[in-house]
């Protein structure tokens, strides 16, 4: 089904002429990394850097003619363009990055003012605040905590929409204990409803065993869909959980929502430390401010005694704060209830409201929460195109 998908969708592009050679877009071998899975249709079309405001009429034109292949229910058309690299950007080198987008073709203006010269308008205007939780390494528990926190922020009466940000290791489905297929109306998606949070992640559109190839492109395609295709609504927080590490889709999220700030997640080992560092950096580089950082699995709760252990030398991540300037907003233990609770699929905060941890989950939230009404939405940053 796949297959003849991507083949009877390419028909479909062959519709399309670009105007500069007049040759169609398949001809002109700009279309890249079409796949289509599960009705879901995503690809690239590579223009030149100096064209790629004038080919967004183009990208609409393709996504309209995929979209009305049947047997399609969404698409996402993402405009890349490559250059030779000049030196390293975040995210690593010698990957293809997005072209800016250019204004919206119809000459509104763009709905978010802090929209990056030169890019499109910003993703999710109807979200007041989007805090993104991230790690600079995978492990650190950074799932855990961005799960427990939303439902710590719905619980003080917030309407909160959970994304996950991780197109390679999708955790929420089961962290949220559903594997559910989101509804669809029309083009537009419909989050799932779980722990009072409206969550969306790539997990629930695909099967878990589909192997995640996506490219770098395509990671910021599915990216930009989870959040401009699916019906958020109106929504005071969204938590976004972040793929570990510094990469695509923390450049995708930083140039394409407006992100009040974000959370670094680690665990008081040097090494987690370091990487925390990073993902710090990573985000003062793209000018979205860092609203603190959260010790994760900060000292282990013995599941018989209670007794408390400082097993990789508690206080870490509070020290590293102090250096790096940032609030240190908390500390959770290493505690085997956490991880139960989390692996079945019903965060601590939601089945143990009245335990020690979700009261820290609670406490975190709620400093994050008088952070965010305070914090200043991002300026955006400058696109570097390699
Ligand atoms: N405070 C904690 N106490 C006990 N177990 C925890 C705690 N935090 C997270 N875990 C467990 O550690 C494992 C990794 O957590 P999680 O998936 O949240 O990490 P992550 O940083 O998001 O990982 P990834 O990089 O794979 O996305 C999970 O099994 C989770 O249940």
């Amino acid at each position: 089904m796949g297959e003849s998908l991507v083949e009877t969708v390419k028909q479909a592009l062959r519709s399309v002429r670009d105007p500069a050679g007049g040759r169609d877009l398949v001809e002109a071998g700009l279309i890249q990394g079409l796949t289509a899975r599960d009705g879901l249709v995503q690809f690239a079309i590579a223009v030149p850097r100096e064209r790629a405001r004038e080919m967004e009429p183009l990208r609409l034109a393709a996504e309209r003619a995929a979209a009305a292949v049947p047997g399609v229910l969404s698409v996402t058309a993402v405009l890349t363009s490559h250059r030779e690299p000049q030196g390293p950007r975040p995210g690593g080198a010698g990957r293809a990055g997005p072209a800016a987008p250019p204004p919206p073709a119809h000459g509104h203006a763009p709905r978010a003012p802090h929209a990056p010269a030169g890019q499109g308008a910003m993703l999710l205007p109807e979200v007041r605040r989007i805090v993104a939780v991230a790690s600079g390494k995978g492990g650190v528990g950074k799932s855990t905590t961005a799960v427990n926190l939303a439902v710590a922020l719905a619980g003080q009466g917030l309407s909160v929409g959970l994304l996950d940000a991780d197109i390679y290791g999708p955790s929420l489905p089961q962290m949220l204990g559903t594997a559910e297929k989101p509804r669809t109306e029309g083009q537009r998606i419909i989050p799932l409803r779980r722990w009072g949070l409206q969550a969306m992640s790539i997990g629930f559109l695909v099967d878990a065993e589909t192997p995640m190839i996506w490219r770098g492109p395509m990671v910021m395609g599915a990216l930009e869909q989870m959040m401009g295709q699916v019906a958020w609504g109106a929504l005071d927080v969204m938590v976004v959980d972040m793929p570990p590490g510094t990469g695509d889709a923390q450049l995708t999220m930083s140039q394409r929502v407006p992100l009040a700030g974000a959370v670094i997640v680690s665990t008081p080992q040097d090494v987690a430390l370091l990487d925390a560092r990073r993902g710090v950096r990573m985000f003062e580089k793209v000018q979205v401010p860092v609203l603190g950082l959260i010790e994760n699995m900060s000292y282990w709760c013995c599941p018989n005694c209670g007794h408390r252990s400082d097993v990789f030398g508690h206080g870490g991540a509070r020290a590293e704060a102090t250096k790096l300037g940032v609030e240190f907003l908390g500390e959770l233990p290493l505690k085997l209830e956490i991880r139960e609770l989390a692996d079945a699929g019903t965060p601590i905060v939601a089945a143990r409201p009245e335990s020690e941890e979700a009261a820290a989950y609670r406490r975190i939230a709620a400093r994050l929460w008088d952070k965010l009404q305070g914090a200043a939405a991002a300026k955006g940053p400058r696109i570097v195109v390699e």
